[in-house]
């Protein structure tokens, strides 16, 4: 029988009443909902309040259970998380063909398109999203929106700005738990010396149409993120789970005005394994759509070399993965994806 799955075009997801065999995921008993049995009672990642006393040892404590926690009193205003969850929908609420003059050339970086890890998956998923990861947007805002092109290049730069004091006070906190300071990290104080700014953030906006049978559909497949960390807001429609070893997976319920956050792989190789990358997924909904806004933060400007903190690994070692930069380690995620950190590994889990 002739696959109609090739027509489907991800910018009208929404408008589809049956799901295609295309999207159509089989899913196994690991990937169920269902926790273990052994497991009872449900769980939440934490939500930490930035201004308590002690937030050092709650996102330690977090990093090291969950991978993620949940932060209140992050000092981002309201008003500019509904801004750019307005952006956003009023982006994916154009028809197909609009979207489409967003789309990326290079490569799934920056532009319109479906996840960048979809070539990984027999199966497709139930997004689009825009990725903003370059100076590339504001040409594709000034095509889609030549009048409102200022107010929403306003909007995203606002955003990168204060995600990015976000995230570098986020890390400050989270490696204060590790008994280090960024004094402890070379590329940290180089850059400072250098003077030049810190920070090389990606914008994803995320979008998961209401989909006819969510049960058998997925929005974003099982993945770490390869940043150091991510902040994602999430609309008031829940969707994001994590994985959490003895629990299975774990929905994030949306709390208003919280935002999520997300250990990434870099942070994994910057702490040594202390603190893993959380595995998270995004599941769909039968009765309303859902938007996401992912910040995810690449550390150092430049091609500075992340390595684990000699301070975190100790006199004695060992070292388990060797220095790679943002971009060296993307170029091996997109080849070898959820074996990227085994691949940069110096020290055998065994040895
Ligand atoms: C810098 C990047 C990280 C990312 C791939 C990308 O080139 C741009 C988008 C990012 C994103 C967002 C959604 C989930 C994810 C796994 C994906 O497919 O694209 C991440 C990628 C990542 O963290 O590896
Ligand atoms: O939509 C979500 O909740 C998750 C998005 C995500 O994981 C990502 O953008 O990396
Ligand atoms: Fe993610």
């Amino acid at each position: 029988m002739p696959s109609i799955t090739e027509d489907v075009s991800i910018g009208n997801l929404g408008s589809l009443q049956t799901l295609p065999d295309s999207f159509t995921w089989n899913f196994t008993a690991a990937d169920s909902l269902l926790p273990p049995s052994s497991a009872t009672v449900k769980e939440f990642i934490p939500v930490i309040n930035l201004s308590d006393p002690d937030v050092t040892t709650l996102l330690g404590n977090a990093c090291k259970t969950w991978g993620a926690f949940q932060i209140a009193n992050h000092g981002i205003s309201q008003s500019l998380l509904d801004d750019v969850e307005s952006l956003s929908k009023t982006f994916f609420d154009m028809p197909s063909e609009r979207k489409l003059e967003a789309a990326s050339s290079n490569k799934g970086v920056s532009g319109y398109g479906e996840p960048r890890i979809s070539p990984f998956f027999e199966k497709k998923m139930w997004s689009e999203g825009l990725t903003i990861a370059d100076g590339s947007y504001r040409n594709q805002f000034l095509t889609i929106w030549p009048r409102d092109y200022t107010k929403y290049c306003g909007i995203i730069e606002e955003y990168k700005g204060e995600m990015e004091n976000l995230a570098n006070r986020l890390l400050s906190c989270i490696l204060g738990s590790l008994g280090v300071t960024v004094d402890d990290i070379e590329w940290a104080q180089k850059t400072e010396k250098s003077g030049s700014k810190m920070g090389r953030g990606v914008i994803r906006l995320n979008h998961y149409p209401v989909c006819p049978e969510p049960e058998r559909a997925m929005g974003l497949a099982a993945h770490t993120d390869s940043c150091l960390l991510t902040i994602l807001h999430q609309s008031n429609m829940g969707g994001l789970q994590v994985f959490k070893e003895e629990s299975g997976w774990v929905t994030v319920e949306p709390i208003p005005g919280v935002l999520v956050v997300n250990i990434g792989d870099l942070f994994h190789i910057l702490s040594n394994g202390k603190f893993p990358s959380v595995v998270h997924r995004a599941r769909v909904n039968q009765t309303k759509s859902r938007i996401s806004i992912a910040y995810l933060w690449g550390g150092p400007a430049g091609d500075v070399k992340i390595s684990p903190i000699s301070k975190i690994v100790g006199p004695v070692g060992p070292y388990l993965y060797r220095p790679v930069t943002w971009s060296e380690y993307l170029r091996i995620k997109f080849e070898v994806f959820d074996k990227a950190l085994d691949a940069i590994r110096v020290v055998n889990p065994t040895n």
